[in-house]
């Protein structure tokens, strides 16, 4: 069949939500299923979803780290998927989930291709100043230690959606786009590429995430382990999955559940959403930097387009970026959330990852 119709099947495994989408040759929504707070990561639902919509010609995967090896989406083989599997202590809570994923995918639909599409590709081209990593030398040569960034399928999407809503050519625009779901980065892009971005080498540095801690003092890990008795994985888990919100709000890491606490009082819940608010602000200032001017900042991702106070909250009113109250109270659809008259834009964009996967997997099935 012609890989340009093709009917795609879009697997997405978040770390808090896995979600289905069947996209049409013109990237319409066939079908659709979201699983939220998906915390088993049970691949399941992909079964279920397989057997309702029959007619599926591909499948592309988001794959949350492909490495050095893949900056750019590839047909997943035998082989391919156990490169895959390597990078698996890279993003522990996104890449068991997307093999799971694959590996299910394949066994329900034997002898559909199946393409694995990278959130670190959009990022692949970082200038080496942004990319590198102060750290021997002989380490970065060894395990291809440097800043990877992810969330790529999505600023790529919410850059160029951006352009559209502004009506103005990507290629002559700075943006920051922020994905700010369970895990959250900012990406800086300048006339449609990546030139910095918060998170690097794994999906943990950065900004304050659902149960990660974003950056925090690269001493602190290492007294942790040498001095106060624990062990590197207990560290591990701690920073990945009992950080962040979750950690301040003690409790759930989910921005919902955090905001409903701090409108009841809840001191901690409070602090969360400072200290989140704190760190987007400071972050949205240093891909600024990075881009030397700003067009307009994007928000994207669950929270991101779903929640107005954050939005609000990010204060860049210094930057020429005034928020207009009734406009910023959209939710769920795409919008330019700035005053008339603001020097510098603000947008919300619905992330749409999958339109971005199916168009790259019909491209490699077409040979392009
Ligand atoms: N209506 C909403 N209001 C506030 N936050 C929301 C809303 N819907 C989703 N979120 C937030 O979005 C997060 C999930 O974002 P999403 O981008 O779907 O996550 P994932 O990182 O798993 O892809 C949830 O943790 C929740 O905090
Ligand atoms: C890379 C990453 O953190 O993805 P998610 O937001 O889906 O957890
Ligand atoms: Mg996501």
């Amino acid at each position: 069949m012609a890989a340009l119709t093709m009917r795609v099947l879009v697997v997405n495994a978040g770390s808090s939500s896995l979600k289905l989408r069947l996209l049409g040759p013109r990237d319409e929504i066939v079908a659709a299923a979201d699983v939220e707070r998906w915390s088993t990561g049970d691949p399941e639902p992909v079964v279920v979803f397989v057997k309702e919509h029959r007619s599926i010609d591909a499948v592309g995967h988001r794959v949350v780290h492909g490495g050095t090896e893949y900056d750019r989406p590839v047909l997943v083989t035998p082989q391919i998927r156990e490169h895959l599997a390597r990078l698996a202590d890279l993003a522990p809570l996104h890449q068991p989930r997307a093999l799971a994923g694959i590996d299910v995918a394949a066994s329900v639909l034997p002898g559909v291709p199946a393409v694995a599409c990278f959130d670190t590709a959009f990022h692949a081209g970082l200038p080496e100043p942004a990319a590198t990593y102060p750290v021997p030398a002989e380490w970065r040569r060894r395990w291809a230690i440097r800043r990877y960034g992810f969330h790529g399928l999505s600023h790529e999407y919410a850059a160029g959606r951006a352009a559209q809503l502004l009506g103005r050519p990507l290629t002559e625009l700075r943006l920051v786009t922020c994905h700010l779901g369970a895990g959250a980065s900012l990406a800086a892009v300048s006339g449609g590429r990546s030139v910095d971005t918060t998170m690097g080498f794994t999906p943990l540095e950065g900004l304050v995430m659902a149960t990660r801690s974003g950056s925090i003092d690269p001493g602190l890990p290492l007294w942790l382990i040498e001095h106060a008795g624990l062990s590197p994985a207990e560290v591990t888990e701690g920073l990945e999955r009992h950080s962040g919100l979750a950690a301040l709000a003690g409790g759930s890491g989910d921005m919902r559940d955090v905001l409903a606490a701090a409108d009841a009082g809840d001191p901690g819940a409070r602090l969360a959403f400072d200290v989140y608010v704190h760190r987007l602000r400071r972050e949205i200032a240093a891909m600024t930097a990075s881009l030397g001017g700003l067009d307009a900042v994007v928000f994207t991702g669950g929270v991101g387009e779903h929640q107005p106070r954050v939005r609000a909250a990010a204060g860049l009113a210094y930057l020429g970026l005034v928020v207009d109250d009734r406009r910023n109270a959209v939710t769920g659809q795409d919008a330019d959330l700035s005053v008339p008259g603001s020097r510098v834009r603000a947008l919300t964009v619905v992330s749409r990852e999958d339109v971005v996967i199916a168009r790259q997997t019909r491209r490699l099935l077409a040979g392009g």
